[in-house]
């Protein structure tokens, strides 16, 4: 039975890489598929793991049609059984619904993959439409922690170091390294201009915007916990 599946997680939790992974497995038996995605930190029309490997697929933009692609395939005689869409946090209401049709009228299986929330926590449109009408939604096992350990469920925006939680929906970019943010290229690759990263919390220190960055501030060593930093350890600098 086809099925409309919604792969999420954080950030950082290896959406990307049971993408290419569920792709090799359909593609070994025999299976054609498509593979999609958007504003790819690799670069257009690709999808790539931060463990090493990267397909190319089709850039999806706001104009696309994935019914009208996939019936246009089929009249030139092309066999697609399921669809690999990836970063579908970025896709339109609109397209998730051509979505769950190709799945009811065309028998494709679909796998979508995609974070849930903003950096602000809120729902992304194409999140919320694929909660709404996949069959299925499945939170990734392999979790991406916090850094005081706990199972992270947030996405922070941190811009020169500092949480934010204001700013544009979509700013592509990673999580951070660790670099120093005093000496920090930004995104466009120039030293001076803001450095956007990610880093992933749990829930209580989402709340407070308590970053890595910001609890080594507020204590400096490991003996002088500030408030309420003795229910968790101090990060690794
Ligand atoms: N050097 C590494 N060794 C082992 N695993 C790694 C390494 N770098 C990244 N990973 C794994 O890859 C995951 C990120 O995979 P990716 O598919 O890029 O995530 P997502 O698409 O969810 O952002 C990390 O959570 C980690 O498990
Ligand atoms: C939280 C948040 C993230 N993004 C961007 C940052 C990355 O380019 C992608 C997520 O990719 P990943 O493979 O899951 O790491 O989304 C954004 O644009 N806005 C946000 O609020």
């Amino acid at each position: 039975m086809a099925e409309l599946v919604f792969f999420t997680g954080t950030m950082d939790c290896g959406k990307s890489t049971l993408a290419l992974q569920m792709d090799h497995n359909h593609a070994a038996r025999g299976r054609a598929g498509l593979i999609f995605s958007k504003h790819d930190r690799a670069g257009q029309a690709m999808l790539s793991s931060r463990l090493g490997l990267a397909r190319e697929g089709i850039e999806v933009t706001d104009d696309l049609d994935f019914w009208d692609l996939v019936t246009e395939q089929a009249t030139n005689g092309r066999r697609v059984d399921y669809l690999i869409c990836d970063e579908a946090q970025f896709y339109t209401p609109d397209q998730v619904e051509q979505l769950a049709r190709l799945v009811d009228e065309m028998g494709l299986d679909i796998f979508a993959f995609g974070i849930t929330a903003d950096f602000r926590a809120q729902l992304f449109p194409g999140s919320r439409r694929l909660i709404e009408l996949a069959d299925r939604t499945e939170v990734l096992q392999v979790e991406a922690l916090c850094w005081c350990g706990k199972t992270a469920t947030h996405n922070a925006r941190v811009v020169d170091g500092v949480m934010v939680v204001e700013g544009d929906q979509i700013v592509v970019g990673d999580v951070g390294d660790g670099e120093d943010e005093d000496e920090a290229a930004g995104s466009d690759g120039q030293v001076g201009t803001p450095v956007v990263e990610y880093e992933v919390l749990c829930r209580r220190h989402y709340m407070r915007r308590m970053t890595s960055h910001a609890a080594l501030a507020a204590s400096p060593t490991p003996e002088v916990l500030p408030f309420d930093l003795d229910l968790c350890p101090v990060p690794q600098r």
